[in-house]
């Protein structure tokens, strides 16, 4: 997304997240300018303290100005305190609510979303880029309501003790908002390339990590350590380039304020001879232009927030636009009996040059057991997708039941079909959590049933901590036939009336293939299951076969008949 948006369009986009909070928001920000109330308060007990009591030489008028000054500094902590608060309160539950809506989002997205996209990349949008709208949009607007009206405040109380000392102060405002907006537009492309960067470095650092194996064996260790420093060189002429624009735009600030400073003073001196205005009110004139500085400071850095936040905010916006391809049904479909049916399904994946499956037509009865093989990019993992509908076909239809899928709830449809696939697929926790991920209503039995049908009981029960055993997001300590067994009992514990296995045991060697067959016999009784494979043992087992070749049925039948025919099932036997 090219289009540099503006703060209105990002703060447009996003006020919406601060719904529920925003009373608290109202609350922090009235604290706050309570606060500033209260600060140019306190300066005007100052100006007091020296006409009554310093220039009087009088102790007299010292102690009520003073007291005052001490209450309203404690008030102005309290409201401080409560201001803080509340605004990290609410920042946080916006955070909150923008981060788990963007993953919501992500979650509704096809398989080919995620591999046209690199995965740290995606880790920073979901970090980083959701904080720097926070900044802009939560926190970010307490600050500069709050900031406005302590600028108002002083203003306000300067004009109220000199228009001519305030106008002398004043001529500095053209010449400091024009040196604002300039660091702001160079820090505002810096800005843009740090966003981009920091995508870059998380991208590198997962696609690294996660592939530490294939870069070790290869001995790609320096190569992936110069790639990282290659980025993180880039980031750091980034980040240079950034620190010098907000370090040279603090000193002109203090100059512009010290030049301010002086030129109340001399003017003052004259103002005091001609009788105008008393020492205390000069004073507590000088003073007030020191407390702007703040304000007035946290004014121009909040720009250079708003150039982070937008150049964030396109990222997000980016993924928030990016609209699912699948609208959802409104059928709910609580049972399925299980049968399935493809008719004159064509797909093609986008930017795919040809279409991966053509006039495909199927029919699968309840409980069946349909085997599906054929050549490399047949088209076979095609179908499983399409009957999970991760996709949708481009012409005719997958009907479950005799209901177009398209017609069906997500949520029911999936709930009615359970998945293997070729590499099991973990999560950080125990075996027993990883079991259960199929059913959000498992128990203890059934778990137990599951991973004894699975035959994977047995080596859970030996390792240490039984189904307790904590495993990585890739299974660690458990070979590619265990996983696999824990998948199945995963499939188990979920009870669909319909299962895919798509090439289960693909990435297992003959001998734990083997052990698997037992197990995915017992998945497969009573229910409907297409299962994908290359293993001819397996299409040995099923009701039926159909081979694919180009995304069209080159043969179908029972595995006796089509083994007994000279056709392209015998041809893959041969070539076994
Ligand atoms: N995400 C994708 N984007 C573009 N083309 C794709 C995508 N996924 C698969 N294809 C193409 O679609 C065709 C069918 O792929 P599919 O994965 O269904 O084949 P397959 O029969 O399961 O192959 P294998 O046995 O190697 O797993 C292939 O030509 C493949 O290159």
């Amino acid at each position: 997304m090219g289009i540099a948006l503006s703060a209105r369009a990002v703060f447009h986009r996003f006020w919406p997240f601060t719904r529920g909070n925003r009373r608290w928001l109202a609350v922090g920000s009235v604290l706050l300018i309570g606060a500033a109330a209260c600060d140019a308060f306190a300066v005007s007990m100052f100006a007091r303290i020296v006409d009554d009591a310093l220039r009087a030489g009088d102790i007299s008028g010292f102690w009520r100005p003073a007291l005052m000054w001490v209450g309203v500094a404690m008030l102005s902590s309290i409201l401080v305190f409560g201001g803080e608060y509340l605004t990290t309160r609410t920042g946080e539950r916006f955070l909150l609510k923008l981060r788990t809506k963007v993953f919501a989002h992500l979650h509704r997205q096809p398989p080919d979303y995620f591999e046209r996209r690199r995965p740290g990349d995606l880790l920073a949008r979901l970090t980083d880029d959701v904080d720097t709208v926070e900044r802009f949009v939560g926190s970010g607007l307490v600050q500069l309501v709050t900031a406005l009206f302590s600028v108002a405040f002083f203003a306000g109380y300067a004009l109220y003790l000199s228009w001519e000392l305030s106008l002398a102060a004043f001529v500095v405002v053209p010449l400091f908002s024009w040196v604002t907006r300039r660091f702001a537009r160079h820090i505002n492309t810096r800005s843009r390339e740090q966003r981009a960067l920091n995508g870059d470095i998380t991208a590198i650092l997962e696609e690294s990590l996660a592939n530490v194996t294939v870069v070790q064996a290869y001995n790609r260790q320096e190569t992936e350590a110069s790639r990282l420093r290659a980025a993180g060189l880039r980031m750091l002429s980034t980040n240079l380039s950034i620190a010098r624009l907000s370090g040279l735009y603090a000193p002109v600030v203090h100059m512009a304020q010290t030049v301010s400073v002086l030129a109340v003073i001399g003017l003052g001196a004259w103002e005091i001879a001609a009788g105008r205005i008393s020492l205390g009110g000069v004073l507590a004139f000088a003073a007030i232009l020191t407390s702007l500085y703040a304000p007035v400071q946290q004014l121009g850095q909040l720009r250079v927030l708003i150039s982070a936040a937008t150049t964030g905010s396109e990222r997000i916006i980016e993924l928030l636009d990016a609209a699912p391809p699948l609208t959802d049904g409104s059928t709910v479909l609580s049972n399925a009996r299980g049968s399935l049916s493809l008719r004159s399904v064509g797909f093609r994946y986008p930017d795919a040059p040809s279409p991966a499956l053509s006039s495909l037509s199927v029919d699968v009865r309840p409980g069946e057991l349909l085997a599906i093989t054929g050549p490399s990019g047949a088209g076979k993992s095609t179908i499983a997708k399409l009957l999970l509908r991760f996709y949708d076909p481009a012409t005719g239809a997958v009907a479950l039941d005799g209901i177009d899928l398209r017609d069906l709830t997500l949520e029911s449809l999936r709930s009615n079909i359970a998945l293997v696939g070729q590499q099991t697929q973990m999560f950080h926790g125990t075996i027993y959590d990883n079991i259960a991920f199929g059913s959000a209503t498992a128990t203890f039995p059934d778990i137990l049933r599951a991973a004894a049908a699975a035959d994977a009981h047995d080596f859970i029960t030996a390792l240490p901590d039984g189904y307790s055993t904590v495993i990585g997001q890739h299974g660690h300590g458990l070979s590619g036939g265990q996983r696999q067994r824990i998948a199945i009992a995963r499939a188990m514990v979920a009870d669909t009336p319909v299962l895919v296995l798509d090439e289960p045991t693909a990435s297992l060697d003959a001998h734990s293939a083997d052990r698997l067959l037992g197990p995915l016999r017992r998945v497969a009784t009573g229910r409907t299951t297409i299962l994908i494979t290359h293993d001819l043992r397996l299409t040995a087992n099923a009701d039926r076969v159909l081979v694919l070749t180009d995304g069209r049925v080159a043969a179908h039948g029972s595995p006796a008949d089509l083994l007994a025919a000279d056709g392209p099932y015998r041809a893959l036997h041969t070539l076994a």
